[in-house]
């Protein structure tokens, strides 16, 4: 069970230290926050310490190698969007994903969704400007909306509310789902085979083939597919809005500590992890497996502070580095940073976040990513950890299950022009569910030569 959190506590939660903190929106009516943040602040778990401390085991198996996590999920979710066949395709996507990586890497898969709690966007701008009309950026579905009025753009607190119950109607569906016999690996092969079945992907046929046989292996072996109908699904967002994290913060009565429960595994955006903020700090007093995001700029004797401010005790598992450098500059900027960390012991895991180094504006106006350069991004970072004898952890992608024209390229070959058919991101643009799944396909292929070499 949990206890609110009343250390030093105004209106029941805890009075925070007065640090800055970046890309936080500026609530109209201050009185309407504290009144939000103090319901928050009774609301019940969204997940369980016990489970974050099951996540933070899995983890540690990936930092020594014997797992590999994927993180998956749209750049914002939508509360609109939140639908049962939304949830469910998502859900579906990153069930097939895992299954081809499972088998390419021979370790199990930690699956996370960028789901029920990904509602708040750090922006580059903090307005957004139309011809003649400049607005308050959008900054998520848990701060204001993504209509193009006044009114729509104004912050409005009681949207925390409405975060935390669209959250918990989407882990109810995900826990539902993945228990349920929907996570069956029979289904999930049988939804591979269809996807192979389209003669755009016959290069990944010699996969998906070996795969097929693996399976065929494991029921003559007398395998007891039904105990492999459920599956841990875990959720991940960027703990960026702090007027939503603090007050869902509690103590673990089992043992002291204090957890975020809107979410398993959160992490600290490129935007927000300066050393003296308040976002670095509300992770060090938290006890979730935290992740911090790493650009090309990233400093490294900064990252090693950041352990130092993280991770004290050295937990395998308690940290996680996504790396998000860009095609272009993976291979130069990655390996100082692994080397300087290895060097100091920590046993962070290390996730490729092949995303968002690699935006860039389409010549038809939509902001993309080139499905090829999102690849390359993960062979430079499958490269630099072969060459430092390091482990390449994890993959944390932006993408939907659903069938959206956002990012360029992939054997679909979506081109610029298409971009208008289905660009329906309200930030970032997503690999639709076949360009994810390929992915995959190259991803297994990566995992698989490392192995192979490994072993040679
Ligand atoms: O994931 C988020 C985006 O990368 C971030 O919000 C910046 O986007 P912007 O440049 O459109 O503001
Ligand atoms: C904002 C994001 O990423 P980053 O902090 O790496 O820019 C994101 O993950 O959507
Ligand atoms: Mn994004």
């Amino acid at each position: 069970m949990f206890e609110q959190v009343t250390d030093g506590s105004v209106g029941g939660h805890l009075d925070w230290p007065a640090l800055p903190a970046a890309q936080q929106p500026t609530w109209p009516d201050e009185g309407a926050l504290q009144q939000v943040r103090a319901e928050l602040a009774t609301m019940p778990p969204l997940v369980f310490a016990g489970e974050c401390d099951d996540l933070r085991t899995q983890l540690a198996r990936a930092a020594a190698g014997e797992a590999f996590v994927l993180q998956g999920g749209d750049c914002a979710e939508r509360f609109a969007e939140a639908t049962a066949d939304n949830i469910r395709d998502r859900i579906k996507t990153i069930l097939q994903m895992s299954a081809v990586l499972t088998y390419g890497g021979s370790t199990p898969v930690i699956k996370m969704g960028r789901m029920a709690g990904q509602f708040a966007k750090p922006r580059s701008k903090d307005t957004e400007t139309r011809g003649e009309v400049t607005l308050p950026a959008f900054r998520g579905d848990i701060v204001n909306d993504f209509a193009f009025t006044d009114e729509a753009r104004r912050p409005d607190p009681n949207r925390l509310l409405r975060a935390y119950h669209t959250s918990s109607a989407t882990l109810n569906l995900v826990r539902a789902f993945t228990t349920g016999g929907f996570a069956d690996l029979r289904r999930v092969h049988e939804w591979n085979r269809g996807f192979i079945a389209n003669a755009a992907y016959a290069r990944y046929e010699t996969t998906a083939a070996e795969i097929d046989r693996a399976m065929k292996f494991m029921a003559a072996c007398g395998v007891d597919f039904d105990e492999l109908r459920t599956v841990e699904f875990f959720a991940a967002h960027e703990a960026l809005l702090l007027d939503y994290e603090q007050p869902l913060t509690r103590i673990d009565s089992r043992t002291g500590n204090r957890y975020d429960v809107s979410g398993h595994f959160l992490w600290i955006g490129e935007r927000t992890r300066q050393l003296d903020g308040a976002h670095l700090d509300f992770a060090a007093r938290i006890h979730n497996p935290i992740g911090v995001k790493l650009g090309p700029n990233a400093d490294t004797d900064e990252v090693l502070t950041m352990i130092d401010r993280l991770d004290p005790d050295r937990e395998p598992g308690r940290l996680t580095f996504i790396t998000r450098m860009g095609a272009g500059q993976i291979r130069d900027k990655l390996p100082r940073i692994v080397e300087k960390v290895t060097a100091s012991g920590a046993p962070v895991v290390w996730v490729c976040d092949p995303m968002h180094g690699n935006t860039y504006e389409s010549s038809t106006g939509y902001k993309t990513r080139e499905f090829d350069q999102v690849i390359d991004e993960v062979r430079g970072f499958f490269e630099v950890h072969e060459a430092l004898g390091t482990i390449p952890g994890g993959l944390h992608v932006e993408l939907t299950g659903n069938d959206v024209t956002e990012c360029v390229g992939g054997s679909a070959k979506i081109l610029d022009a298409d971009l208008e058919k289905r660009y329906e991101t309200a930030c970032d643009p997503r690999l639709n569910h076949q360009q994810s799944l390929e992915m995959a396909y190259l991803v297994a292929e990566m995992l698989s030569d490392r192995k192979k070499r490994a072993l040679a």
